[in-house]
């Protein structure tokens, strides 16, 4: 597995150090607004444990699963809800916590679909951003990393449901997904 990455783009603890500065922030942002915290999975489950972790005010969380990968490293620009909610977000202050923004094509869905189910305010905490492939223009309000154009697994991430449980995030060796 660690023979399919090419670069280690950010270590275990840089990530921790990361999350632990996003939750601070998103603790005192949303002090006495209970929070409705969402993981989008698959890709944001680590990142979504490790986070409500050092997250220090009242929350409650829910889990969302979309797909546009499959076993590519282009979107299909069609998401998919596999998943979806099971408490209601209507006047909810909702986060939403995704692993990467990408083309953007999963975030904008999923705001567009959390907005018209009434949510009271919609924000995004991102642990990466790969900026160079947006084809929607948006942002995370929290965001952790900016990473180069290159398709990136583990911490969550995968290429073809493998990579998840590298608990390092590194750039994939093109030679694994060129053939
Ligand atoms: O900005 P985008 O181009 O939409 O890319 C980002 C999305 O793609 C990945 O999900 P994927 O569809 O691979 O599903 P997964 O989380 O189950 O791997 C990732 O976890 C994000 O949700
Ligand atoms: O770089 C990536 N790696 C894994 N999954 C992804 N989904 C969008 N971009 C990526
Ligand atoms: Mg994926």
């Amino acid at each position: 597995m660690q023979n399919d990455v090419q670069e280690v783009l950010y270590s275990e603890q840089q990530i921790q150090d990361k999350v632990k500065e996003m939750g601070e922030l998103i603790s005192r942002d949303f002090e006495g607004r209970n929070p409705l915290v969402i993981c989008v999975l698959k890709g944001a489950f680590i990142f979504m444990a490790d986070l409500v972790k050092q997250i220090t005010i009242p929350l409650e969380i829910d889990f969302m699963a979309v797909s546009s990968y499959g076993a590519s490293t282009k979107s299909s620009g069609v998401v998919k809800i596999i998943k979806d909610l099971d408490i209601s977000v209507e006047g909810r202050h909702v986060i939403i916590v995704e692993d990467i923004i990408d083309s953007g094509l999963t975030l904008s869905y999923l705001i567009d679909v959390l907005e018209r189910r009434n949510a009271k305010s919609i924000t995004v905490a991102a642990l990466f951003d790969k900026p160079a492939r947006r084809t929607v223009d948006l942002d995370a309000d929290y965001k952790g990393y900016v990473i180069p154009d290159a398709f990136v697994v583990g911490y969550g991430l995968d290429y073809g449901e493998k990579y998840r449980n590298l608990p390092y995030v590194g750039i994939l060796k093109p030679e694994v997904y060129s053939h």
